[in-house]
C-alpha cells in the first residue's frame, strides 16, 4: 500500500544532523572525553535529488511477512549509527574538535530494515553484475540477493547481468532471469555463475542499457576498480534523475577496500594458504637446506600473505608489497635465510605478488603492460625468488646441496566456494544491501565495520584503500613470530 508522502515523515527520516552532540569536555581535571561531535557519513537518499511528490513510499511488506515478527527495534531509522572507530586515547586534550580531528566519531547508518520502502515489490527490477577477479562468495552473495529480494520483499523480476560491467550493452548476452529455484545450489559454487570480466566500463553504454531495461536497483558486486565505476554509473543515473537505486558489495580476495572491517572470501582464501604452506614446509624440512617459497596473492597489499603467516607459524619470512627488501649484506635475505638454514636446516618463505615488482628487470614492454582495466601487469616475483636464491646459494657454498621448492597456488586460494564464516557473512551482506535500496538509500555500499552492518557512501569506499600498516602491532606481531629482519638498511 503505498503512504501518503508526508514531508515531515521523510525530512525527519533523513535528518542526518546529530551534528555536534555536545561540547568537548573541557574539564580540566580529566583529560578524558566524555562526549564528542559525531560526524555522520551520510549516505545519498532518492528524496536528495528526486521531487518527492514524484514517489511513493510504500509499507515494508516484511510486516505482512509470516517469517517475520517486526517487534519494537525491528526497523531501524536514520539515527542508528555504527561508529567508526572504537579505540580512544583519552589521554589527550581535546580544545578543539575539526572534521579530521581522530577524536570526532565518525559514524555511519546503520544497515537492516526500514519501515518504509521507497520500491513496490511489483514494480522493481533487480540487476546483479559481478566484476573484475573471481572472489570466495561471489555466487553466494548472487544467490543471496535472488533469494532475499525474492522473499523478504516479494521481487520478482530480477536479472542476472552476464560478464562483467560490458554485459549490461552486450548484444549478444542477454540478462539472466534469475530465481530462487535457479540460484538453490550456487552458495557451494566457486567462481561467478554470471561470469566477469575486466575492462568493458562504457558508462553512457552501461547506464542506457539500465533505462532501457527499466532496471531500477542495481546490486554491482566488485573491488576497487568496479566500485570506481559504480560511482561514475551512480552520478549519472542521479545527472539523467533516475530513480534507481544503485548499491556497491565490495569484493576482494585481496582485502584491499577500506573502511569496511575485511571482505568476503579473504578468510576463505588465508585458509587455502594453509595447505600451500604446509606442503612448502614439509617440502622443506625434507631436504637438505630446503627452501620452501609460497606466492599469494596480493596485488598492492599483503593482508593474505600476513594472516596465511600469522596463522601458519611455520613462516620464517613473509614479504609484503608494502615493505621493501633487499637480498644482499647485512640485514639482508640471504643473510637470514643463511641463519635459519644453519639453526633449523629449512625454511619458509611466503611471498605476495606485488612485493619486490620494482627488484625484478623487466623490458620496456613489460613496464607499459597492464590488464583490460588497466592494472598494471606484475612479473612473477616467486620465479624471480628462486633464480636469485639458486644463484646466490651457488657462489657463496658451492657443492653444498641446496634445494627451493616454489608452490604458486594463486588462483587456488580464490576459485573455492566460501567457507561458512564467509557465507554467512555474504548473506548478510546481500540483505542489508536488500534493505537499503528499498529503503531509497543509493550510492552506497553495504559492509560490517567493528562486526557490525552500515550503509558507507560508495564514494568514500571507492577513495579508500587498505595497505598493511607495517608501523602498526600487527605487522610487529608477524615480526615477532618470524623473526626476520626488518630490511631497514643501517
Ligand atoms: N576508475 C574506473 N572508472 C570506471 N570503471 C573502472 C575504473 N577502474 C576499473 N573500472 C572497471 O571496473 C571493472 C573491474 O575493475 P578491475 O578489473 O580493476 O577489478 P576490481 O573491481 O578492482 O576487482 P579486483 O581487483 O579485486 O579483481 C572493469 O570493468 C573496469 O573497466
Ligand atoms: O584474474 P586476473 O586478471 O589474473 O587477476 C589476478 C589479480 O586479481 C586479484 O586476485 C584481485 O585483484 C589479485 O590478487 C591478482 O593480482
Ligand atoms: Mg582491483
Amino acid at each position: 500500500m503505498a503512504l501518503s508522502n508526508s514531508k515531515r515523515e521523510v525530512e525527519e527520516s533523513n535528518n542526518n544532523n546529530l551534528g555536534t552532540a555536545g561540547e568537548p569536555n573541557r574539564n580540566t581535571n580529566s583529560p578524558s572525553i566524555s562526549f564528542s561531535p559525531v560526524n555522520l557519513k551520510k549516505v545519498p537518499h532518492l528524496t536528495d535529488y528526486l521531487q518527492l511528490e514524484n514517489l511513493k513510499i510504500y509499507t515494508n511488506p516484511l510486516d505482512q511477512n509470516r517469517f517475520f515478527h517486526p517487534s519494537h527495534g525491528f526497523y531501524f531509522s536514520p539515527s542508528d549509527v555504527i561508529l567508526r572507530q572504537i579505540v580512544y586515547d583519552l589521554s589527550s586534550a581535546c580544545e578543539a574538535f575539526s572534521d579530521s580531528d581522530p577524536r570526532v566519531h565518525v559514524a555511519y547508518h546503520r544497515a537492516g530494515p526500514r519501515k518504509q520502502i521507497f520500491f513496490e515489490p511489483k514494480n522493481t527490477r533487480a540487476a546483479i553484475v559481478t566484476c573484475g577477479g573471481l572472489c570466495p562468495g561471489l555466487n553466494t552473495v548472487i544467490r543471496e540477493l535472488v533469494v532475499g529480494l525474492w522473499e523478504l520483499y516479494g521481487v520478482r523480476q530480477i536479472f542476472g547481468i552476464q560478464a562483467g560491467y560490458r554485459g549490461f550493452y552486450s548484444t549478444t548476452r542477454n540478462p539472466l532471469v534469475l530465481n530462487p529455484k535457479m540460484v538453490r545450489g550456487w552458495h557451494k559454487l566457486g567462481g561467478t555463475v554470471l561470469e566477469t570480466s575486466r575492462g568493458g566500463f562504457d558508462l553512457h553504454q552501461i547506464v542506457d542499457a539500465i533505462q532501457t531495461n527499466a532496471f531500477n536497483q542495481v546490486y554491482i558486486i566488485g573491488g576497487d576498480g568496479t566500485m570506481r565505476g559504480a560511482v561514475e554509473i551512480f552520478d549519472e543515473i542521479q545527472r539523467r534523475k533516475l530513480n534507481v537505486g544503485v548499491v556497491g558489495i565490495p569484493k576482494t580476495v585481496d582485502n584491499d577496500v577500506g573502511i569496511i572491517d575485511r571482505s568476503f572470501g579473504f578468510q576463505t582464501a588465508v585458509e587455502m594458504a594453509q595447505q600451500a604452506i604446509n606442503a612448502a614446509h614439509v617440502e622443506a624440512e625434507s631436504a637438505v637446506n630446503g627452501i620452501g617459497l609460497v606466492k599469494l596473492m596480493g596485488r598492492s597489499t599483503g593482508h593474505i600473505a600476513l594472516h596465511a603467516t600469522l596463522s601458519s607459524r611455520d613462516v620464517d619470512c613473509c614479504l609484503i608489497p608494502e615493505m621493501e627488501f633487499y637480498l644482499e649484506g647485512k640485514g639482508g635475505l640471504f643473510e637470514f635465510l643463511d641463519n635459519r638454514l644453519k639453526e633449523n636446516g629449512h625454511a619458509v618463505l611466503v611471498v605476495a605478488e606485488g612485493a619486490g615488482q620494482n627488484m625484478i628487470p623487466r623490458t620496456a614492454a613489460q613496464t607499459e603492460e597492464r590488464d583490460e582495466s588497466g592494472n598494471l601487469v606484475f612479473l612473477d616475483v616467486g620465479s624471480w625468488l628462486k633464480t636469485e636464491l639458486k644463484k646466490w646459494w651457488a657462489r657463496d657454498h658451492p657443492g653444498e646441496l641446496f634445494t627451493v621448492k616454489y608452490i604458486d597456488p594463486t588462483y587456488m586460494i580464490r576459485a573455492v566456494p566460501a567457507n561458512a564464516t564467509d557465507n554467512l557473512y555474504c548473506t548478510l551482506l546481500a540483505h542489508s544491501a536488500i534493505h537499503g535500496v528499498m529503503a531509497g538509500y543509493t550510492g552506497f555500499v553495504s559492509g560490517p565495520i567493528n562486526g557490525n552492518y552500515a550503509y558507507i557512501p560508495l564514494e568514500d569506499v571507492a577513495q579508500a584503500t587498505n595497505a598493511v600498516n607495517t608501523k602498526d602491532h600487527k605487522w610487529a606481531w608477524v615480526r615477532t613470530v618470524t623473526n626476520q629482519p626488518d630490511f631497514v638498511k643501517s
